[in-house]
Formats: structure tokens, sequence, C-alpha cells
């Protein structure tokens, strides 16, 4: 294992090049707007990997155009893909783990060499104009230029047969003691391939072109670029949501003119998907800032819904025909799409959010009408977050029960069945699709002679 060290190369990575062949020689003068994306991608590698921040959470660089600001969260989301792969090629070429500024260049500049298949010359050139511009990084130039030179030559080889980011022990570990190592590993494969957008139509007939129709109904889109700019976008006819996320609202059955409270709403895409089937929604959330995200949405599709902001243990309305509880857990089914949160989160995140969700679906069995049904879900891969929570409430509660789901009268595979009666989704299944986020859901009803 490499050490940490200002870095030196490993004997011969740092040959001096031959006069005229030297990669950083017309190294562009700084403001350079080539460069501008690649420093904030470096910027926001440093917030997550030191300061523990989450992508989504961090301000825009107001110095940024769209398009840089993109390529930005591109080029960072795929060195974070991919974080222990590329330090496994570059410590080929170093004798000591390199100084964390000098190493976040060479992290980038060989993602974009292996992974992105970047001209060379282009990237060696800029990752040396990059490490010349910063006090922490000057005199790592020398060395940035010889090892990305290296990786360069090396090319395809050097990435071929290499093994996916791991998770992390809090995350693999119960994956690994539920489903075993092979299911651990597929999963970490599928994490690697990252997420296509898919998208929830307000009408179920909604067409993109060039989007390909799931069989659960989702479209799926394969192309990058601005979402808002396609077909329906501006008038409201569709939503982005994960085709895993977009089951959840369907288990309640036919919602229309039902009173249905959305428990912990915001953003808002299931709101907006019981809104659209009909139903008078309460949709409600601790947040006000995310239920802005909710509040634009409703005015994009024209659909409505009663918004309260409180603490869900704070609400005492209904009784409600029903109830969709996306209750708030670690998140750890959404890897494809955020692949820093292994890196900002931890285990320590997931005692106390396991109580909340208890407590919420003991509250939200308060607030349904007897006979009515009770979905509960949460985007995790942990069996705690979900299929453990379903069964301590039936244990906890006499007059509850499970509404057994076959996935495939929704779309889905016949693996998606979990034992206990719920869906469990999880990336590597469906890959013949695409994959999907994972996510446990489960229908329960209460006993309709309880008052
Ligand atoms: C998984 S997200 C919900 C996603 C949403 N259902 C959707 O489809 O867009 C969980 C939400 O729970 C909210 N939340 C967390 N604790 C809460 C509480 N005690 N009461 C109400 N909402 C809460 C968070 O603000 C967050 O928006």
């Amino acid at each position: 294992m490499a050490t940490e060290g200002r870095g030196k190369t490993r004997k011969g990575a740092g040959k001096r090049p031959k006069p005229g062949r030297r990669l950083a020689k017309h190294a562009p003068q700084s403001p350079d707007r080539s460069l501008v994306a690649r420093q904030a991608a470096l910027s926001i590698l440093d917030q997550v990997l030191r300061r523990k921040r989450m992508l989504a959470h961090l301000p825009q660089d107001p110095g940024l155009t769209p398009p840089e600001a993109a390529r930005a969260t591109r080029l960072s989301l795929m060195v974070l893909r991919h974080l222990e792969p590329l330090d496994a090629v570059i410590a080929r070429f170093v004798e000591r783990k390199p100084q964390p500024a000098v190493n976040a260049l060479l992290r980038l500049g060989t993602a974009e060499l292996l992974i992105a298949g970047e001209e060379p010359h282009g990237v060696v050139n800029a990752m040396v104009a990059l490490a010349r511009t910063g006090r922490r990084t000057e005199r790592g130039a020398g060395l940035v230029n010889a090892v990305l030179r290296r990786v360069s030559e090396g090319g395809d080889a050097l990435w071929q047969g290499h093994t996916p980011q791991r998770l992390p022990g809090w995350i693999g570990g119960p994956i690994k003691k539920r489903w075993g190592t092979e299911v651990l590993r597929a999963i970490e494969a599928a994490h690697e391939r990252g997420a296509a957008i898919d998208i929830t139509g307000k009408a179920p007939d909604v067409d993109i072109p060039n989007a390909k129709r799931l069989p659960t109904g989702s479209l799926r889109l394969n192309a990058t670029g601005q979402v808002s700019a396609l077909p329906g976008f501006s008038a409201g006819a569709w939503w982005v949501q994960d085709a895993a996320a977009a089951l959840p609202a369907r288990l309640l059955g036919d919602v229309a003119g039902q009173t249905v409270l959305d428990m912990c709403a915001a953003p808002g895409g299931k709101t907006l998907q019981l809104a659209a089937a009909g139903a008078q929604v309460t949709a409600l959330d601790l947040s006000d800032t995310r239920l802005d995200r909710l509040r634009q949405n409703l005015v994009r599709t024209g659909l409505s819904a009663e918004i309260v902001v409180s603490d869900a243990l704070d609400h005492h309305g209904g009784p409600y025909e029903a109830i969709l509880l996306d209750a708030p857990c670690t998140a750890s089914g959404t890897l494809r799409r955020h692949p820093d949160l292994p890196f900002v989160k931890s285990w320590t995140e997931v005692e106390p959010l396991t109580r909340l969700q208890m407590r919420l679906l003991d509250h939200a069995l308060r607030l349904l009408a007897p006979g009515g049904k009770l979905v509960y879900c949460t985007c995790s891969l942990l069996p705690v977050e979900g299929e453990h929570q379903v069964g301590a409430a039936l244990k906890r509660h006499d007059d509850l029960s499970i509404v057994p789901l076959d996935p495939q009268t929704l779309g889905g595979a016949p693996d998606w069945a979990s034992p206990e009666g719920g869906l469990r989704l999880r990336p590597d299944l469906w890959p013949e699709h695409g994959g999907l986020d994972g996510f446990y859901m489960a229908c329960l009803t209460r006993d309709a002679s309880t008052a």
C-alpha cells in the first residue's frame, strides 16, 4: 500500500521528456476557460472527500456557465464512482502516495484518460497547467506530467479487468449478510455502470422521442443533456423519477377520489403521481425548502395538493384512506446516481434513522382509517430500513397485515418479491433493462373492524 508523502514516481516514470515533447510546454495562461470545469471538479472532489459535503448540497459556482457546471459535476462523479480503481492505477507509477491536492489532479487526469477516453495531449497539458497554478501543487507539476504520460501510454490495458469500487462496510456488510458476496459484487458492478434518467408521465401514454418504455411504464432516456429542454417538460407532461421510485405510489391501487397523506413528501415525485391519479393529496414534509421543488412542479404540471410543512410526528389530521410513507433513510439505494454518498455518510446515521422510521410508521398507522392502505418504503439497500421495519411493525400491531405483492402485475420481475410479501429492488436486478435504484416497499393494511 502506498504511504502518504510528497510523491515520487517509480523508476522511469519521471524520466525527463525529450525537449520539444514536453506536453505541458504550451500550457495555457490562466484564466483559461478550458481549465475552468476541471478546476471546479477538483473543488467538488475536495468538498466531498475532505469536507464530507454531499454534492447536491454544494452551492452553484456563479463563475461557471451551465455547460461548465454540468461538465464539472460529470467529471467529479466519474472520479468518485471509480476512486479505488483509479488509485490502484496511479499506485503503479508512484513510490509514495502523493500529497492530496496532487493526487486529486492525478485521479482526475487518469479518469479522463482511461474512462472518458479524452485526447491524451489535452488532458496531460491541462492537468500540468492546473498543477502549476496551485500553491499546494506547483512542486508536483513534474510528477503529474510524468505519471499521466505513463498512464496514457499504458492505455486501456491499465483499466481492463479492474475491480469496481467497493462499498463501505456499513453498507456492504449487511448486503453480504442478507444476499451473499456474489450479490454484493454485482451491486458494486451496477453502481459502476451508473444510471439512466427515468421519466414518469402525468398521463400513462406520455412519450419522449428516443426514450425507451420500461415494462413498469416509466420512460428511460439513455442520452445525456439538458432534461428540461426535452419536449413536454415546460408543458408539465412529465417529471424525472427513477423507475423504482415510481412504484410505491402504484401499490396503493386506484386512489381516485381518496384522501391520501404523502407523509414525507418532498421533493414530491410521489405526490405528483398520486395527484395525477386523482387523489386528494396532503403532501407533508419537515423541509419547507425541499417542498419548494414540489410547489414548482405542481405549478408546472397543473396538478394540485395541499402542502403542510410540519414534523410528521406532530401531524394529527385524517383519518386518511391511504398513506404513503417514503421514510427518511440512508439513501444507500441511490448510489448509482450519488457516488459521493459513501464518502460523506457513515454507519452512525443508521441507528437514529431506523428509530425515526419506526416512530413514523407507528404514527402513520394512527392516522390511517380502518381498512385503509399504508405503503412503507425507503430508497435503501439495508434490510434494517426495509424488511426488518415491516417485520417488526407486524409484530407490534395485531390488527396489521401485509398485502402480498406480485411484482409481475406491476411489470416487474419475479425476483423482486421479498419473502414477507414486500418488494425488494436492487441495482443488480433487471439487468436486461439497465437496472434500477435500490428500494424496499411493502403495502400494509389495518383490520377494517378496528376503530
Ligand atoms: C426519501 S425523502 C422523500 C422523497 C419524496 N417522497 C419523493 O418522492 O420525492 C424523505 C423526506 O422526509 C423528510 N423528513 C425527514 N424527517 C421528517 C419528519 N420527522 N417529518 C416529516 N418529514 C420528514 C425529509 O425532509 C425528506 O424530504
